[in-house]
């Protein structure tokens, strides 16, 4: 079988702006789609994306899980020991990050987060318009997750652009990390200052990844790259999921209806809001040889693109892909990856929206867009830069 090519740039304003058309062409395409402007082999139906994201053997991570190949490109600062690795070197530092964010280990943090949810959305309901991105968005995960890790006050700012850059960083070499290059030094620099033990308070993620050295389970040189993971994923990806689910409220009145009736349903909300606009949109993985999917032989060095946001509202794996619906199952979906480099800070994600939507679900009769959003381009997010929303108290 001849693999379909298409002349389109993922990473084009456009597509940022509004890649439903490219996925539409993706998906009706085939199973395997050549895009020649990068010489990438991209997968968005679910059935492949998902094979290849639990088939670690044949799509390892090891060689970058951007465009960029670290067999052949100095990477733009050291790979991470969990997304840019396969096993054996991938395992120690996963089962660290596993126990240390895993549901059980968080338990000790719901009753904070959740008050920390009521406290600030008590504050900002006081006005009945306001750009629920900075309020509450970027709020809410800037106010628990840094605190959690054990990060000191001062500089916390470093920590949204530096996460912007890094999923820059994943895609081709284009305006968007020309832009995030000047400060490339300075925010690098403060984040590795933050990964080393005495910068770190005594009881938090990061004091725990140093713990896990002390105990031998990874080494004293890992345990800062491990702490960077946290610092660059941490805040970002929560952020962007956290404005997509608000932004799929604000609108789908009936969807709120049926949260407001039952606040417990906050969760699952959380997971349909993750399928339906899979803040995280693209990861790859590279062919270390010549590897067969869907029919057809991807040639060994070459990367594979896989479309989760694409994969997310496939009509072969969804009933009505593009609806935002509570009544659906979201189970499945490859929002947060899928298999051995599965989300591991997918818990955290989840109790931060639980804390924040059931604190907005009291006490929000309706809410809805009071002006037009506005996208903020990333070469791997789905992002918001302002949502401005209204509401009734009720
Ligand atoms: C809505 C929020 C989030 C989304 C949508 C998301 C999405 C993802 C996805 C798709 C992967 C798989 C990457 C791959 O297969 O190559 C992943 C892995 C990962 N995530 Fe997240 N993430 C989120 C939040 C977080 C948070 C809050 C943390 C840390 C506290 C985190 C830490 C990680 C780490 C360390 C990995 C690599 C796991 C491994 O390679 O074993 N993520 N995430
Ligand atoms: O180890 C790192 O630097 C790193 C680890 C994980 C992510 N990530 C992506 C989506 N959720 C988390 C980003 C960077």
């Amino acid at each position: 079988m001849t693999i379909p090519a298409l002349d389109a740039d993922p990473f084009a304003p456009d597509v940022l702006e509004d890649p439903a058309p490219l996925h539409a062409a993706l998906l009706a395409a085939g199973p395997v789609v050549h895009l020649p402007r990068y010489d990438v082999y991209a997968l968005a139906r679910y059935e492949h994306v998902h094979a290849a994201l639990t088939d670690w053997q044949s799509f390892p991570s090891g060689a970058g899980v951007g465009l960029s190949d670290f067999r052949r490109e100095k990477p733009w600062r050291p790979p991470s020991l969990l997304l840019e690795a396969d096993p054996p070197r991938h395992d120690a530092p996963r089962a660290v990050l596993s126990r240390i964010l895993g549901p059980r280990a968080l338990r000790r943090l719901r009753p904070a987060w959740f008050a920390e949810a009521e406290t600030l959305v008590e504050r900002v309901l006081a006005e009945p318009e306001f750009d629920a991105v900075a309020e509450l968005a970027q709020a809410f995960p800037l106010r628990v997750f840094p605190d959690a890790v054990g990060l000191p006050p001062e500089g916390r700012e470093h920590l949204l652009p530096y996460g912007d850059h890094a999923f820059n960083a994943f895609g081709p070499p284009n305006d968007l990390v020309e832009k995030g290059r000047p400060r490339v030094a300075e925010l690098s620099a403060w984040v590795d200052s933050r990964c080393r033990r005495e910068a770190l308070a005594p009881d938090g993620f990061g004091a725990r990844i140093w713990a896990a050295a002390d105990h031998g389970d990874i080494t004293h040189a890992q345990a800062p790259l491990v702490v960077r993971s946290l610092l660059t994923a941490g805040v970002d990806t929560t952020v962007h999921g956290l404005a997509a689910a608000l932004y799929a409220f604000a609108t789908h009145p009936d969807q709120w209806r049926r949260l407001r009736e039952d606040p417990g349903l906050a969760r699952v909300a959380f997971e349909e809001a993750v399928r339906w606009q899979s803040p995280v949109q693209t990861f790859f993985r590279t062919a270390d040889r010549d590897v067969e999917t869907g029919g057809v032989v991807i040639p060994e060095g070459r990367k594979i693109l896989m479309f989760l946001g694409a994969a997310n509202r496939d009509p072969r794996r969804w009933a009505n892909p593009d609806a935002f619906d509570l009544s659906r199952d979201p189970s499945g979906h490859v929002g947060f990856g899928m298999g051995l480099h599965q989300c591991v800070g997918q818990h955290v994600a989840r109790l931060e929206a639980e804390a924040l939507l059931t604190a907005l679900a009291r006490r929000v009769e309706r809410i809805e867009l009071a002006g037009t959003p506005r996208r903020h381009h990333n070469n791997t997010l789905r992002a918001w830069e302002s949502l401005p929303v209204r509401v009734t108290l009720g």
